[in-house]
């Protein structure tokens, strides 16, 4: 029997005890003075006891509505290890709804994280900023002094224990991430009131390519759906507009066999849906700039890898049953080449974000729905301008992780992957003089460093092992962060 039961029969016991004393005292009143003070006084009684067992029941009952709180300022432990406290659930990943989100305190607290602590500094609201490439462009953007608020909505589609752990190691840096989706119209309204965001960087999507043959919805709902959300909460309760920065993909090229793909290429021939909800991203973006004047520029990444990467795309995927030992699928184009990709790493695509932000130009739209004139609208291509076989990029692996892979080649699948991409990044280079630098051994190396670290696992003469930890846990993200 619960505590609080127990306590309330005790409460019921000693109630009857009282009425029973109460009697006693009645029969020995004489008068009826005596017998009306009696009365009351029992009366009394009664009702304080009957109070207190209904607030011990609603104790037991309904406990979260008595330690509730909407603070933000247990948003950022200081320790990585450090979770955060239930009473902050609703802002830091409980499954509370965004919608309780609001109050003077809360507001105070998103003004202060989104305040720049540089002059001229920007305010951006990151959107997916505990996945993999928010996640660097958050710490790029803190390091240099901007003020940032993050959101993300800590989906299962790879193991949401490394997006908490990216969180984690944001929050050691005074980085807040709201545990909020896109989707939830109230809740941008009320960032878009509480704070003046010069600047959105949204990288909430759903990737991969090959997983919308599973999960269509999911596609059509973050990468068209939320685009929506987040264009008419910033052009109708934006006050002044932000411009907007966003991840569109290398994947809307297609089957394009024009190389390197330039922004003039077609686009029109997505092999997938999550290419084609990319590219309808891009062809809702001119409206909202034409009809409202936002600033809207979008970036084409192509392969982003690095430490703290997704686990779903192929070099963590590849690495991870390396060193498990266990059988890799390579897919071969249908004409017998391999599979070729313009592998792009992190340091690099941060760069050409920040960028892209720094060169935005000013939304000139308002609330009332009042244009100043056109605004920004571009396209850029974010790549590394050298594609890579995807084998040689096992062969790196192998050497980095000193153990050999059990191949295994097929004829690429019917499911949405292109043989090869390549980027022409002519443009971001005039335009905010974006120069990717990383070759993938070197690319790579930091990804393995990481990777070994986070895993704990143990190196023997330069060759990487799978620990007991992660044999233990078949690589559950035990992350050491
Ligand atoms: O640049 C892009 O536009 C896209 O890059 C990646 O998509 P993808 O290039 O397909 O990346 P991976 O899934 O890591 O695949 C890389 C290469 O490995 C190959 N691969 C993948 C998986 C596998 O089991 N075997 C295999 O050979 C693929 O065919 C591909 O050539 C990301 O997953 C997308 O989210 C992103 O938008």
């Amino acid at each position: 029997m619960p505590a609080g039961v127990v306590d309330a029969a005790a409460k019921g016991v000693r109630l009857e005890r009282h009425a029973a004393g109460a009697a006693v005292l009645l029969r020995r009143a004489s008068g009826a003075k005596q017998l009306v003070s009696a009365s009351s006084h029992l009366l009394f009684r009664a009702t304080v006891l009957a109070t207190l067992a209904l607030v011990v029941l609603f104790a037991v009952h309904y406990p979260s509505l008595l330690s509730r709180s909407f603070s933000l300022s247990n948003a950022a432990p200081s320790s990585p290890a450090a979770r955060p406290r239930s009473s902050h659930r609703s802002l830091l990943g409980g499954s509370a709804p965004a919608s309780s989100y609001g109050g003077a305190a809360w507001e105070r607290e998103v003004r202060r994280s989104a305040t720049p602590r540089r002059d001229g500094g920007l305010s951006v609201l990151v959107t997916g900023a505990a996945g993999f490439v928010g996640a660097h462009c958050s710490l790029a953007l803190r390091g240099r002094g901007d003020g940032m608020l993050g959101l993300d909505n800590f989906n299962s589609y790879y193991d949401p224990a490394l997006k908490r752990a990216r969180q984690r190691l944001l929050a050691s840096r005074g980085v807040v991430v709201l545990h909020a989706d896109i989707n939830d119209a109230a809740l941008l309204e009320r960032l878009f009131a509480a704070a003046p965001f010069t600047h959105v960087l949204h990288l909430a999507a759903q990737a991969g390519v090959r997983y919308a043959m599973q999960a269509p919805q999911t596609y059509v709902a973050s990468n068209v759906a939320g685009l929506v959300s987040l264009f008419e909460a910033a052009a109708k309760h934006a006050d002044p507009q932000p411009a907007i920065v966003w991840a569109s993909s290398s994947s809307v090229y297609g089957l394009n066999t024009d190389a390197p793909f330039s922004e003039e290429h077609r686009t029109d021939r997505p092999a997938s849906l999550y290419a084609a909800t990319k590219k309808a991203g891009e062809a809702i973006a001119p409206a909202y700039n034409h009809i409202y004047g936002l600033s809207i520029t979008g970036l084409r990444f192509f392969t982003v890898y690095g430490p703290w990467g997704r686990p779903d795309m192929a070099y963590f995927s590849f690495a991870r049953s390396i060193v498990a030992g266990e059988p890799i699928t390579l897919f071969r184009a249908a004409d017998g080449a391999d599979a070729r990709r313009d592998f792009t790493y992190i340091d690099d695509v941060v760069k050409g974000c920040l960028g892209a932000l720094d060169t935005a130009g000013k939304s000139t739209g308002s609330k009332s729905g009042k244009k100043r004139g056109p605004a920004p609208l571009r396209v850029y291509n974010l790549g590394n301008t050298s594609p890579v076989p995807v084998t040689r990029m096992v062969a790196i692996l192998e050497k980095l992780l000193g153990k050999k892979a059990n191949k295994r080649v097929v004829t690429m699948p019917s499911n949405g992957d292109v043989p090869f991409t390549h980027a022409n990044v002519t443009h971001a280079a005039r335009d905010f003089g974006y120069r990717p630098a990383t070759s993938l051994e070197a690319g790579l190396r930091h990804f393995v460093d990481w990777f070994v670290r986070y895993y704990k696992l143990d190196i023997k003469g330069g060759n990487v092992l799978a620990g007991k930890t992660t044999k233990r846990k078949s690589m559950a993200m035990s992350a050491a962060s």
